[in-house]
């Protein structure tokens, strides 16, 4: 089977590269010039585990190529994927124009019966939008080919992209037609074989689940921080407390973990298109409102904290920050916490010495000189005030306790994701400081004044 899989970003490289390791013939495409010639030679545009070798691999095969000619990608193709982006629009609703872009090249371009799938993020009602698209553009042709149209959503992690596509929990397939059915059941068979079930439904209800199940996510996190927040002041630990909890198999022990707020490219932006879907008709989604509003503010505690250990005063204070991208094993920064968080250190007169395992050349397209960016972990603390983990590369986990006390001016970390032990820290001579946890009686440096 030949496919095309259209827009080669996250979803359309890992799409690609996995549909080709299962010997599919597929082609992807994109309008970024600089992108297709680099990865014909070979040149990865982003981080993701397992992807490059994949990548190659198939490409030496044969089964895996590059253009942005989507004229050639069509001419023998019996699926079509589009996996452009949906960025947000002003109002949070999801911008469009690339989807039905590329439906429009679809209708100028399919020769013969064609599958025409949409895996991007996109609201209900859009594969309407899409068949009227490639619709339009074969009449302006005055052709008539058979196609049908299909939803199906993506539900990959970034940074354990390959594995989710390979081994999904589910795949979900909205289609029109038992010819569609028929091609997404072959296509999708060699990622069932270990019971991973297809679940076919209708396209509105495909587009639906898709937003539902990010939306759920997110409020699963903002509801722990917001649980977080009140045993920090109540004096309970949210550590102890989210054990109790998630031992309930009916509330299940995953994305449970408190932090410093959701981040990435899609949580924020998905929580707020269904929220204008909503609005779109008339309906008000209060949960997902609140969800959103304890994210917007979780983005700050850190911060706060850092900002109350130094009496509300850090000009001139020296802060290291562990970990940038929004979640480990990704160089992705888009709507990481660490941006807020820098942004607010800066304003406030800090200055930042920075360390992520991938993601320092990202930084540096956000905040080019006005921080430090360092290529070890321990050279964040030379003579830094403080320290603060924002993401938890397994990197930072077991670190070298005696080396950080001797380069830091001054023990005290700010540990954005509980990922250390506190009495293990105190036992070392740090002040230490997580989330949901109130360890302000643990404090041992006696001249900060920590009353209010
Ligand atoms: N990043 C992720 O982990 C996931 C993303 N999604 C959804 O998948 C969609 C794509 O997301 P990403 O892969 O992250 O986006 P991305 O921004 O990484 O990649 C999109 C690509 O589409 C290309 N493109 C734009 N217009 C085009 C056109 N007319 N023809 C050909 N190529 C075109 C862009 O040049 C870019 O390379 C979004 O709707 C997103 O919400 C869904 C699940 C996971
Ligand atoms: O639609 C998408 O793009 C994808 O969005 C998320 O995947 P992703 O954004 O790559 O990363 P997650 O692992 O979900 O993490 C998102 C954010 O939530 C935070 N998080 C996650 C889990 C948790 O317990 N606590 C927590 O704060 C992470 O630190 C990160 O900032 C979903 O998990 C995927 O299923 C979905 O396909």
């Amino acid at each position: 089977m030949n496919i095309t899989i259209i827009g080669s970003g996250y979803v359309g490289l890992v799409t690609g590269a996995c549909f080709s390791e299962v010997g599919i013939n597929v082609t992807c495409v994109d309008v970024d010039q600089q992108k297709i010639d680099n990865l014909k030679n070979g040149i990865i545009p982003i981080y993701e585990p397992g992807l490059e070798k994949m990548i190659t691999r198939n490409m030496n095969k044969g089964r895996l190529h590059f253009t942005t000619k989507i004229s050639d990608a069509l001419r023998c193709s019996d699926v079509v994927f589009i996996s452009v982006g949906t960025p947000p629009d002003e109002d949070g609703s999801a911008d469009l124009k690339y989807v039905i872009q590329v439906a429009r090249d679809c209708g100028k371009h399919m020769n013969d019966y064609t599958l025409v799938v949409t895996k991007s993020t996109v609201p209900v009602g859009t594969s309407l939008k899409v068949k009227n698209a490639i619709k339009e553009e074969l009449d302006k042709r005055k052709v008539n080919i058979d196609f049908d149209v299909a939803s199906n959503p993506e539900f990959l992690k970034e940074g354990a992209a390959i594995d989710d596509f390979l081994k999904p929990d589910r795949i979900v397939v909205g289609v029109e037609s038992t010819r569609a059915e028929e091609l997404l059941n072959t296509l999708y068979k060699p990622f069932t074989l270990n019971g991973h079930p297809i679940i076919f439904m209708d396209v509105i209800s495909a587009e639906m689940t898709k937003y539902a199940a990010n939306s759920m996510l997110a409020t699963k996190i903002s509801f722990i921080n917001d649980i977080a927040n009140l045993c920090e002041i109540v004096g309970a630990d949210i550590n102890k407390v989210r054990k109790g909890i998630t031992s309930d198999t009916r509330i299940g022990n995953k994305f449970l973990y408190p932090g410093i707020g959701y981040g990435g490219s899609c949580f924020p932006k998905d929580v707020q298109a269904l929220i204008r879907t909503g609005e779109e008709f008339e309906y008000e989604l209060k949960v997902l409102k609140a969800v959103e509003a304890v994210n917007k503010s979780q983005k700050s505690v850190l911060f706060n904290k850092i900002m109350k250990y130094y009496d509300g005063d850090l000009k001139g204070k020296t802060v290291a920050l562990w970990g940038l991208s929004f979640k480990p094993q990704t160089d992705d920064m888009r709507e990481a916490p660490s941006l807020e968080i820098i942004k607010k250190l800066l304003l406030a007169g800090a200055n930042i010495r920075a360390y992520d395992p991938v993601a320092l050349n990202e930084a540096k397209h956000h905040f080019e000189n006005t921080i430090t960016y360092c290529e070890d972990q321990y050279e964040t603390l030379i003579n830094a005030d403080c320290l603060a983990v924002l993401t938890e590369w397994s990197e930072f986990r077991i670190p070298n306790f005696k080396i950080m006390h001797k380069l830091l001016n001054v023990p005290a970390i700010f540990d954005g994701r509980n990922i250390y032990d506190k009495s293990e820290l105190k036992k070392n001579g740090f002040d230490y400081f997580c989330i949901g946890v109130n360890t302000d009686s643990d404090v041992l440096r006696p001249e900060v004044s920590l009353s209010y």
